[in-house]
């Protein structure tokens, strides 16, 4: 075990375990997801090649290969409920990404939520037993963003009581969707419903695209992988091109829009509920925010913690490079931003299951703050994780860019989280809507409640503009900070609602004033998404019981709040003590910086990083890694060079 890392953990002024504890919600959990990891980790079947020395078709294959057997273990071990499979499968995808991913995440839930009883009684067992390999194919090529606008057709015939699928024009080709090139049997399609002669717009069906003995593409079908990407070499994201193809009326998920026998049309209650996946990924997205930016976090934090350069004082030794003022300002406020992320996530995931109750009990009155609170979550998180994660990596130096620091691949894996599911900027734009939306309301006298309730008191406080009211804020006390972020968020708000409104009484159409205060717009959501964040990261702090703790977690707080007020200084009045309580805040958690990502309790196996490594032995390691590269199986490797230098 390296020293350095060994008396940073001595010198930590809390219990990790305490923390790893309230982190999983018990100790009890704590146990039961270190168990399954276990599973996954001491599995000779898991040890397998690094990807980084293989071939894509390789690397696929290695990955449908470990997919099935992943299936197979999880029937062994009796593992079924939702978030243990989750807890094995993320330990299993620590060096591949799965093959059947979507299949897990889109196409299971999509049947669970959209399914009537009789349809989850035919395809629960097939997909449930990975006879149908199911993915989502939404996208399309010339529509990602505006679904309303997907060309693909899903025609009734009566005479047959069958839809017709086709893909009529080329930008109607579904492009992007995970598993589809070669991995799925089945899809669901989402696709423009027609029935006697009228659009009723945008419904889910399930399609059999591959035959499920032969897995040969079905008549009609034309179904390939789209080719390298940035990242997620393994997955065959793919293409699908339909024509003529028919599928039974009991195809289209009925749960809540219904297509009769004779092709009359049942509306459903509200017309987003097909929309409703999305929303269930939205939400989850969030924690997997705080689990790349913890995990890169452990790995430079750990490394600046073993990592000698340059010299401090002229003479003495050099110091870890964690010493330095400059390291502590970028990891720092990310190692805060990746606890308030994971609180964040866990009430995200927890709103959804609850709002998503009532909404199967028939009450759809919080759909709107649920899709508007996961697009923003979702863009507010993946932005700052995405930027914290390069950070991360050039925090690392030199080997930060190399495969076996970990961090490319969390990297290259983390940032399509911006785009997928709803891209950032106009995911931002769709809770803004909602704002606007609750600000009118509350001028009109309207009584809010949930996350957009601070709106209600500019109403009590009006005639002065909450724009001209100064902000006075203590800058060691984390309630008063939240103050602050409510009341540049009711600010925001009014600047964007006010911009709209101006740009009305110009007399242009409603769409053009959207689009001429879209700035405005995405900054409101951004304070609100920040409020909400800070808000929560607070009432965190009330639940903690162990002063040591609650202590250093109230210091993380304080620095997340007092960091974002310096990125954002102009929506808040300037303070000119707040950097000199930044610098003392960082000189805090120095001591116990090694002890907070320890407790994020990411065994190596888990974190795949040579920097990141819990015995801090990295050069070791980063030699023996460098050993494995074929490059390295010959001395001399290309003859061109050779003869190149026995020309000269
Ligand atoms: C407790 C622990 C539990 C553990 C559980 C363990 C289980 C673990 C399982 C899973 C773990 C998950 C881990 C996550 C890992 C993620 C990996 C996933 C891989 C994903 C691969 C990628 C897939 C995809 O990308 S699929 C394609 C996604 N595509 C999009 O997102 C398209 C984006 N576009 C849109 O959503 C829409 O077109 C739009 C919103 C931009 C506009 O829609 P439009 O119809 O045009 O609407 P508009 O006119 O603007 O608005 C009309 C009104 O409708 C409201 N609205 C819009 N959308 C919604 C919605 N979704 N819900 C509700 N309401 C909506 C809108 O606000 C308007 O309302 P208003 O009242 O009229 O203002
Ligand atoms: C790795 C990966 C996996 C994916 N997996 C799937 C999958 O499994 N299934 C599936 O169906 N899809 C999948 N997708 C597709 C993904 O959902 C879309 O790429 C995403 O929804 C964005 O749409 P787009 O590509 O059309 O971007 P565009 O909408 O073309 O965005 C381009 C730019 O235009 C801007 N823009 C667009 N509209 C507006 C607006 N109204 N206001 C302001 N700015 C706007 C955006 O902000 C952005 O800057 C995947 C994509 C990736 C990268």
């Amino acid at each position: 075990m390296n020293p350095d890392i060994c008396r940073e953990r001595e010198n930590a002024t809390f219990n990790t375990e305490t923390l790893t504890n309230m982190l999983d919600g018990s100790a009890e959990k704590t146990r039961r997801r270190r168990e399954i990891e276990s599973l996954v980790i001491n599995d000779p079947d898991f040890q397998h090649d690094d990807p980084n020395f293989m071939s894509r078709s390789e690397r696929y294959d290695a990955a449908v290969k470990k997919s099935s057997q992943m299936i197979m273990k999880l029937r062994d071990y009796g593992i079924s409920d939702p978030e243990e499979i989750y807890f094995y499968k993320r330990t299993a995808r620590r060096t591949f990404h799965e093959a059947f991913g979507l299949h897990y995440t889109m196409f299971l839930p999509t049947l669970y939520s959209q399914c009537t009883p009789e349809q989850q009684k035919k395809w629960l067992p097939l997909a449930e037993n990975f006879k149908a390999l199911g993915t989502y194919a939404q996208t399309e090529l010339g529509h990602g963003t505006h679904i309303r606008k997907l060309e693909t057709t899903a025609t009734y015939d009566p005479s047959t009581q069958e839809f017709v699928l086709n893909c009529p024009t080329v930008s109607s080709i579904k492009w992007w969707p995970g598993g589809l090139g070669k991995t799925s049997n089945h899809a669901i399609v989402l696709a423009q419903l027609y029935t006697l002669g009228k659009c009723h717009g945008l419904h889910a069906f399930i399609v059999p695209i591959r035959c499920m003995k032969t897995h040969q593409p079905l008549p009609g079908v034309t179904v390939g992988d789209i080719g390298p990407k940035f990242g997620f070499e393994e997955v065959d994201n793919g293409y699908l091109k339909l024509e003529n193809v028919r599928i039974p009326r009991e195809n289209m998920l009925m749960k809540y829009a219904q297509v009769e026998p004779d092709g009359s049309y049942l509306k459903p209650p509200s017309d987003k509920l097909t929309y409703g996946t999305m929303v269930f990924i939205r939400a989850m997205i969030v924690g997997e925010s705080a689990r790349a930016l913890s995990k890169s976090c452990t790995i430079a934090i750990r490394y600046s913690a073993v990592r000698h350069q340059s010299e401090l004082r002229p003479g003495e030794p050099e110091p870890q490079i964690l010493d330095y003022q400059a390291q502590q300002y970028k990891l720092f406020p990310l190692l805060a931003a990746a606890y308030a992320f994971t609180f964040v996530g866990q009430y995200m995931s927890d709103t959804y299951h609850r709002i998503t109750g009532h909404i199967n009990q028939g009450d759809f009155s919080q759909l709107p703050e649920l899709h508007a609170l996961a697009a923003g979550l979702k863009a507010f998180t993946t932005w700052t994780a995405n930027a914290g994660i390069e950070v991360c990596r050039m925090a690392c130096g030199g080997h930060g860019y190399l495969c076996c620091s970990g961090l490319p691949d969390i990297y290259v894996t983390f940032t399509p989280t911006c785009t997928y599911e709803g891209e950032n900027t106009v995911m931002m734009l769709q809770t803004a809507r909602f704002l606007v939306k609750c600000y009118r309301q509350a001028r009109e006298g309207q009584q809010l409640s949930g996350t957009v309730s601070y709106l209600n008191e500019q109403q009590r406080l009006q005639p002065q503009p909450v724009s001209s009211r100064p902000t006075v804020v203590n800058i060691n006390d984390l309630a008063s900070l939240v103050e602050a972020y409510k009341l540049r968020a009711a600010k925001l708000v009014e600047v964007a609602a006010k911009s709209l409104q101006g740009e009305l009484q110009r007399s242009i159409s409603q769409e053009d004033a959207w689009n001429n205060s879209s700035i405005e717009l995405v900054r409101a959501s951004d304070a609100h998404c920040h409020y909400v964040v800070v808000e929560l990261f607070a009432a965190k702090l009330s639940e903690i019981s162990d002063t040591a703790v609650h202590s250093v977690l109230n210091t993380l707080a304080l620095l997340y709040a007092l960091h974002g007020i310096t990125l954002n200084s102009g929506d808040f009045l300037q303070l000119s003590q707040i950097t000199q309580r930044i610098k003392a805040l960082l000189v805090e958690i120095r001591p116990n910086a090694v002890a907070l990502v320890d407790s994020f309790d990411y065994n190596d196996e888990m974190l795949n990083s040579v920097l990141g490594r819990y015995d801090g032995n990295v050069y070791e390691s980063m030699f023996e890694w460098a050993k494995r590269s074929p490059l390295n199986r010959t001395e001399v490797r290309s003859f061109i060079i050779f003869n190149i230098i026995q020309k000269k």
